[in-house]
């Protein structure tokens, strides 16, 4: 079975109060783009996984990847058998872009397809909160307004459809964790479900990442793409999530070259 994990935006990101156990309560909206990966599994015979990776290299061990993670997870409470994965890498990570919890979520539902084990949403959307905050998201993957620590989801009737969306994700890493460490939780002067109703023409300023602040001063390169996406005529601009990532969203087609951002970045361009 061969399965197409997406990316994701955040358009505006309120990092609100610290909880006992170290993760954040926020409010975030999640939109989804068609930027994506390839994730294929097979069955084999072995009872082992075996898992392959093409495209951007991840380092690190088989077993620390989330779609073998996700594997593991129903294997423990469902009869499965061994499977070859193999994971074409295309959503840079550090990003912001949500690529490793989107793998790891379509992977939960695509083993629950072609192995009919019929576990219903409310059970799978539980499965992929265990897995990363951002994970339980990708399970419906329609515009959502989320809140707790970014896995309660609520269908937002958004739609950005004719706008044009540049993304840049400049060659800088940033560990979600490390990102956290760096805010100063707090409320916000607009609430983000107030603010994400006004017109896009209005969002800037209104609708904010929290991120940004700290990010921006450990890597001003960052601030000035944002900057440059504005003046390159985005209505609105915006890290994504924990960075690295920058989106603009434009009325019409941007006029850009690769060589207007930093060497060796990451660009995709779409229209909603
Ligand atoms: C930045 C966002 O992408 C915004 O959508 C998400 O909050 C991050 O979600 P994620 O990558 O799925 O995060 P996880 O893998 O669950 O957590 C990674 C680390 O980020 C921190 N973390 C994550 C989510 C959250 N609400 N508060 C946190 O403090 C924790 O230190 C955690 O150990
Ligand atoms: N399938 C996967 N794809 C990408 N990264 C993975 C995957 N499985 C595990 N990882 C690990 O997760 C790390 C990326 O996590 P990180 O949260 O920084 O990235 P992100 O995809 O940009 O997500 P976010 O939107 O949550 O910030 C990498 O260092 C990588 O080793």
């Amino acid at each position: 079975m061969i399965v197409f994990p997406n990316a994701k935006i955040n358009i505006g990101l309120n990092i609100l109060r610290k909880r006992d156990d170290g993760y954040h309560e926020l409010e975030t909206v999640f939109y989804p783009l068609k930027l994506q990966d390839g994730l294929e599994f097979i069955e084999n015979h072995t009872g082992e996984v075996h898992f392959s990776n093409s495209g951007i290299e991840i380092a690190g061990k088989a077993e620390d990847n989330l779609v073998v993670k996700a594997y593991r997870m129903l294997a423990a409470d469902y009869r499965l058998p061994g499977i070859d994965i193999h994971l074409h890498k295309v959503i840079p990570f550090g990003a912001g872009l949500g690529g490793g919890s989107s793998d790891a979520a379509f992977m939960l539902m695509g083993l629950n397809d072609f192995f009919s084990l019929n576990i219903p949403e409310q059970k799978l959307l539980s499965y992929a909160a265990r897995l990363g905050a951002d994970c339980a998201f990708f399970i419906k993957n329609t515009p959502s307004f989320a809140s707790g620590i970014g896995e309660k989801l609520e269908p937002l009737p958004l739609s950005l459809s004719g706008w044009h969306l540049l993304l840049v994700k400049p060659p800088i890493e940033v560990g979600t964790k490390e990102a956290y460490a760096g805010v100063r939780p707090g409320e916000p002067n607009v609430g983000l479900t107030e603010a994400i109703r006004f017109s896009v023409n209005n969002w800037q300023g209104n609708v904010v990442n929290d991120f940004e602040e700290g990010i921006f001063q450990r890597f001003p390169e960052i601030k000035t793409l944002k900057e440059k996406l504005r003046e390159r005529g985005a209505v609105y601009a915006s890290m994504s999530g924990s960075g690295s990532s920058v989106f603009g969203l434009f009325r019409n087609e941007p006029l850009w070259r690769d060589s207007d951002f930093p060497e060796g970045s990451f660009i995709w361009y779409e229209v909603f």
